[in-house]
């Protein structure tokens, strides 16, 4: 059987049905219909994510009766949208099994598709034209945690956004001013109430979008761009909201191995490519099938019925409490210290690091050791719980293609979330001087840095956009000479980075050590972290397991 990604496949759910696709319980020229005519929620950067948690939640809500589904818009790639386009605005999510086994869904949540890059005046005209409709109670962002940064300390827009602050609100070209832009198409158009809801992986989103969107509405009236009323309309919790969010869902970039086996279901063009801006697209995403969305209920124009796809709903203490719990101790450090140290070592595969003895006593070090003794407990959510099942469960799930590589992607944007907090709240009960697995794992970011694997055989960075300042600032770290760690020294009292600053912690002499050691030669992050671990484990006997024999040079 052939199955192909289009509009006439609407005509032909049984057929994926029978070649075990779960599909919509609702009809989609009908919702597309009602969505052109009162659009209810945008989506601002369509990746991976997107098409694994929001677009599956508005599906739900479509099953179970909700008539609108998502606009769905990308600023800086052109292919995202295309790639969207190309299959009528359907695609495949695939839930990874840990035995091996595929869910696949066809999705068709999304209504219409808008590409918003600067030369594309239709599709900035056509979003314009949904922000002007009363009806838009929505708009959620991916758009990464670097997407977020605007202006400086001192208030001045950073040299990316610089260029749309001076032209003024009109087809920007980076994420924040494009969002600023259209809701002032929505200020002149009468000033519906909004909520804007980040739904990107740091605690607090919501405040940090709406520091982002009312820094630039500031530069804009202050330079004459825009009316003071439009700061005064941005900055009315009542007219524009910036409900928190946590998310989670741990969805690797799309992978050949799913492709192949949507292919042997029938599914046609389920093949993986390049975006122009770097990353695969597909016409499918792969994701596990855990899956967390708590939002903070915060819509000043309504929301759409959450309760339905089993969102939790509740107030902002909530929302906090369960984004600490995972983006500051529970997941997502485990996660960046997987991915520095699985680079290192050669590691490809999530799953497989799972299996390495020394990698699991890193992973429980910095979750069940140093995070979880000072996680926030949410109401409804138990974080030793959480914790197990996403080492014991999630983590070492051999179906899902997740890779350290795609972790590490922009590191240094992501430490100050995910180890500085933690860091800080040992500094306030006055233990920080026992912690140890986190400073390894910055120790090892910092190894990391140097772009040479444990065999010391160069290796490609992720992408991150502070590398190039770094690498200046660790002109004289070497490896074969441990001494140069404290060449690490001004890097660590950076607490933009991290959080914190490590000096004045008293942090930096424990990462010191740890990166010194790392610098000895080949061989020494894998020795450094085998000590490490056998001196945490209570009987001291451990060996690392066969993968870790064979990644150990
Ligand atoms: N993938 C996951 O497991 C996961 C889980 C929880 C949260 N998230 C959040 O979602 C974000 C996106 O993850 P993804 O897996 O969809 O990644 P992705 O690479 O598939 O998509 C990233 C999207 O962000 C856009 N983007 C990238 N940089 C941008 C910038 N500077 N300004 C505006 N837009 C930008 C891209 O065009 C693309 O649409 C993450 O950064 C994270 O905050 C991801
Ligand atoms: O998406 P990022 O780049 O913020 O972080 C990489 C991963 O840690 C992240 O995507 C997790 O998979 C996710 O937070 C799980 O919910």
């Amino acid at each position: 059987m052939s199955l192909a990604l289009d509009s006439d496949s609407f005509d032909r759910f049984d057929e994926f049905s029978a070649a075990g696709f779960r599909v919509p319980q609702f009809d989609p020229r009908v919702m597309r219909k009602a969505t052109t005519a009162a659009p209810t929620w945008v989506h601002l950067g369509a990746g991976n994510f997107f098409r694994s948690v929001h677009a599956i939640v508005a599906q739900a809500m479509l099953d179970g009766g909700h008539e609108t589904g998502i606009v769905l818009a990308n600023l800086r790639d052109h292919t995202v949208v295309e790639n969207s386009r190309r299959t009528d605005d359907l695609f495949v999510n695939v839930v990874m099994n840990a035995d091996g086994t595929i869910d696949p869904a066809l999705i068709a949540s999304v209504a219409e598709s808008a590409q918003l890059a600067s030369d594309a005046a239709t599709g900035w005209d056509r979003m314009s034209a949904v922000f002007r409709q009363s009806s838009l109670q929505l708009v959620t962002l991916t758009i990464t945690e670097k997407g977020y940064q605007t202006v400086d300390a001192s208030g001045e827009a950073l040299p990316e956004i610089a260029d749309d602050v001076d032209c003024g609100p009109a087809r920007n070209r980076t994420a924040i001013p494009a969002l600023a832009s259209l809701l002032l198409t929505r200020f002149h158009a009468g000033g519906t109430p909004i909520a804007l809801m980040s739904t990107d992986n740091f605690s607090d989103n919501g405040d940090r979008l709406a520091q982002a969107v009312r820094s630039i509405a500031d530069l804009w009236v202050a330079s004459g761009q825009a009316p003071a009323e439009f700061a005064d309309y941005v900055s009315d919790r009542q007219r524009v909201a910036y409900p928190s969010t946590m998310v989670d869902r741990i969805t690797p970039s799309p992978s050949p191995a799913v492709a192949a086996m949507l292919a042997e279901r029938g599914l046609i063009g389920a093949d993986v490519r390049e975006r122009s801006g770097g990353g695969p697209l597909a016409s499918f995403s792969n994701t596990e099938s855990t899956s967390y969305l708590v939002v903070e209920d915060d819509f000043p124009n309504g929301r759409p019925p959450f309760e339905l796809a089993g969102v939790l709903v509740g107030d902002r203490e909530l929302v906090s409490r369960a984004d600490r719990m995972k983006v500051c101790t529970c997941l997502n450090p485990l996660h960046t210290a997987m991915a520095v140290v699985g680079c290192l070592l050669g590691f490809t595969r999530i799953a497989h690091m799972m299996d390495d003895c020394d990698i699991r006593a890193l992973v429980e070090g910095v979750g069940r050791h140093e995070g979880l003794p000072v996680a926030d407990t949410p109401s409804g959510l138990d974080p030793a719980a959480f914790l197990a099942e996403v080492i014991d469960v999630r983590l070492p799930n051999p179906g899902l293609p997740d890779s350290p590589q795609r972790i590490a992607t922009d590191t240094s944007q992501k430490l100050g979330i995910r180890f500085g907090e933690t860091i800080r709240r040992h500094v306030d009960v006055g233990d920080a001087q026992h912690l140890t697995w986190i400073p390894f794992a910055i120790a090892a970011w910092v190894r990391y840095l140097l772009g040479v694997d444990d065999d010391l055989a160069p290796f490609e960075r992720s992408p991150d956009p502070l590398l190039p300042a770094i690498d200046n600032r660790l002109k004289g770290m070497r490896i074969g000479d441990p001494e140069t760690a404290s060449s690490a020294r001004d890097l660590l009292a950076d607490e933009a980075i991290f959080g914190v600053d490590l000096v004045s912690v008293g942090l930096a002499p424990t990462v010191e050590g740890h990166l010194g050691a790392m610098l000895a030669g080949a061989g020494a992050v894998r020795r450094t972290l085998h000590r490490l671990a056998d001196s945490t484990r209570p009987e001291h006997t451990a060996k690392p397991s066969a993968a870790a024999r064979s990644n150990h040079s």
